[in-house]
């Protein structure tokens, strides 16, 4: 994604690449834009993430979870905004996030994407609709290299679920299932994940009825959606008030 992001930036009217960070040692000093595949562009790979947030006026963060956490406390401190698409964060790192939030304008999406935050409403709606009959699961898929499980969006979908039926999802989820089960309980909002290849990402949520079957889903094709919103966020949340932020507020949904 920090490949992608370099370029979005890069090609977007009104925003300028600032900087970027990269652990690996051997990234240190090279041009982000020759990283990310355009022609140099004077701005090398830092590790200094204190400079980074100070000669930025908005940071994105697609990176790991303890690194989102070190970031949104960077920016609280500087009043820096923040867009984060990290996922696979613990209750206690969402805490920090959300603390962060107190003193920083921050937009926090597990999915950048528009067709994903249309869904998320679109998901809310079926389940208050169809009511504790339909059974629902939701079902990823994602490439080889994802490290965590659900996905964020799979949990979002899981949420906006949990929403339309007015229940908490860490009270019904079922997060995997395996061995004697027994029967599904009723009003459970299960969760199926699977990896493979080069699957840039599929989601789908099932509505199972007796006799019927209503399925809501987005497939993504291309990573630079994700890039696309984030820089799009970036734009929108600068100057704006402390806060925690959706994409739904960023596209006006
Ligand atoms: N919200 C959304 O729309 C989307 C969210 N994501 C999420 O974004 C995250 C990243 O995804 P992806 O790009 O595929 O993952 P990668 O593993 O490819 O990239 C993670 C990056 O984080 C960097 N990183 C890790 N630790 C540090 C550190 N201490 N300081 C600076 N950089 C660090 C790594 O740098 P290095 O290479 O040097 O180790 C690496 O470049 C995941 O949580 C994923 O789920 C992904 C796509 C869309
Ligand atoms: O790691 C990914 O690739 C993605 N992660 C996000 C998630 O966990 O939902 C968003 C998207 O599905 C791609």
């Amino acid at each position: 994604m920090g490949r992608m992001l370099i370029a979005e930036v890069v090609g977007t009217t009104g925003a300028m690449l600032a900087g970027g960070t990269a652990q690996a040692a051997t990234l240190q000093g090279q041009d982000l834009g020759s990283l990310a595949g355009l022609a140099p562009l004077g701005v090398t790979v830092g590790n200094d993430a204190v400079a980074l947030v100070q000669a930025s006026d908005v940071v994105i963060d697609f990176t790991a979870p303890a690194v989102t956490v070190r970031l949104a406390a960077l920016a609280a401190e500087a009043g820096k905004a923040l867009v984060v698409g990290t996922t696979g964060l613990d209750p206690a790192q969402t805490a920090a996030i959300q603390a962060a939030a107190r003193q920083a304008p921050i937009v926090w999406s597990a999915n950048m994407s528009l067709g994903v935050n249309l869904l998320l409403g679109l998901v809310e709606q079926a389940a208050a609709r169809l009511g504790p009959d339909y059974d629902i699961e939701v079902l990823e898929m994602h490439h080889r290299m994802k490290v965590d499980a659900p996905s964020g969006t799979a949990l979002a979908l899981g949420h906006a679920a949990a929403a339309g039926r007015q229940v908490p999802l860490d009270e019904v989820w079922v997060k995997s299932r395996d061995g004697h089960t027994g029967a599904r309980a009723s009003g459970t909002i299960g969760f199926a994940t699977l990896r493979g290849g080069d699957v840039v990402g599929d989601h789908t949520v099932m509505f199972a009825g007796l006799g019927e079957r209503v399925e809501l889903g987005h497939k993504a094709s291309d990573r630079r959606i994700y890039a696309r919103g984030a820089v799009r966020a970036a734009l929108w949340v600068k100057g704006r008030p402390p806060g925690l932020y959706g994409m739904k507020d960023v596209l006006g949904l």
